[in-house]
């Protein structure tokens, strides 16, 4: 079997399977509505928000940009959102993070409805991840469920598995945890505070490094046969590189994604896949 988890091909196969979903929604009345709020002029935040764009424009999903100044005021940008809020058109609202330092991003965050949260960062929505709650709406954030996706249709299974996540962040480390915790992994999250790092990682069946360092897992830290989820997205002499150190990881892992190619691609796939759930919740 190929080691390598192909993220571009996963996300492509589930934007194919949400293309007929969607022609179902039109059949009844109307297609998903997402509104894409960027701010400034970051050049990264503006190469993400048009691959969202393209990828919405070619499953039919409708999708709006607001393209506003970094000048913008706080409350200028509450009360976009508040509009956005109000539109029923509009099922999912994503403000591209990060945004400018006079901004609050919580408060931002806060004031988008948690039925429109295609990106699961509301306190609503990370509470009833955290909680465990699954019977009432969730969204959950982009980049960890596409780390789900991946590892299930890589056909790892989670059940019973040592779990060893890298990196306790807010949009990928914590609620990671919580997915795989969720499908019954046994999970240890890692730090900068951890005593020995080496001896973590060497436990791990699935192991997740979110860190933000170039090549900062090495080979000689991964199990054999382990599956390993590089969520790193580094530029370092223009180049993209990863948290885990690819050559020397894939000869000891089971499982590996690639970076690019790997959890990237799946963060965009999840959000239209957030925004087809969206739909379904608002109706016609
Ligand atoms: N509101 C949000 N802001 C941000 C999120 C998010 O989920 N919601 N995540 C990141 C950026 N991000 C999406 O917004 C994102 C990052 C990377 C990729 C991706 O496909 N990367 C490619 C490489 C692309 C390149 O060449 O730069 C890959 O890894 O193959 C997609 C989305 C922060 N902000």
């Amino acid at each position: 079997m190929d080691k390598v988890i192909d993220g571009k091909q996963i996300a492509k196969n589930i934007r194919e399977e949400l293309k007929s979903q969607i022609s179902d929604q039109k059949a009844e009345g109307r297609v998903p509505g997402l509104a894409v709020v960027l701010v400034g002029d970051n050049p990264a935040s503006e190469t993400y928000v048009g691959m969202k764009e393209k990828a919405a424009e070619e499953i039919g999903i409708h999708s709006e940009l607001h393209d506003v100044d970094s000048s913008i005021s706080q409350e200028e940008l509450l009360n976009l959102v508040d509009q956005l809020n109000n539109d029923n058109r509009i099922d999912g609202i994503l403000v591209q993070l990060p945004l400018p330092d006079h901004i609050d991003e919580l408060a931002v965050i806060e004031a988008i409805d948690p039925g429109k949260d295609v990106d699961g960062f509301h306190p609503i929505n990370t509470g009833r991840l955290f909680s465990g709650q699954k019977d009432l709406l969730r969204f959950d954030p982009c980049t960890p469920l596409g780390i789900i996706e991946l590892i299930e249709r890589k056909g790892v299974d989670i059940e019973g598995k040592n779990a060893v996540i890298v990196g306790r962040s807010n949009i990928v480390g914590k609620p990671v945890a919580h997915l795989l915790l969720e499908r019954n992994a046994t999970i240890t999250v890692c730090h900068s505070r951890t005593k020995d790092l080496k001896a973590e990682t060497l436990d791990a069946d699935i192991l997740v490094a979110a860190v933000g360092r170039p090549n900062f897992i090495t080979g000689e830290m991964v199990k054999e046969g382990a599956c390993v989820i590089d969520v790193g997205i580094n530029r370092v002499d223009g180049k993209l590189i990863g948290d885990v150190e690819y050559d020397s990881a894939y000869e000891r892992a089971g499982a590996i994604t690639p970076v690019p190619g790997g959890v990237g691609p799946m963060t965009i796939a999840m959000l239209m896949k957030n925004t087809v759930k969206a739909r379904e919740y608002h109706g016609v």
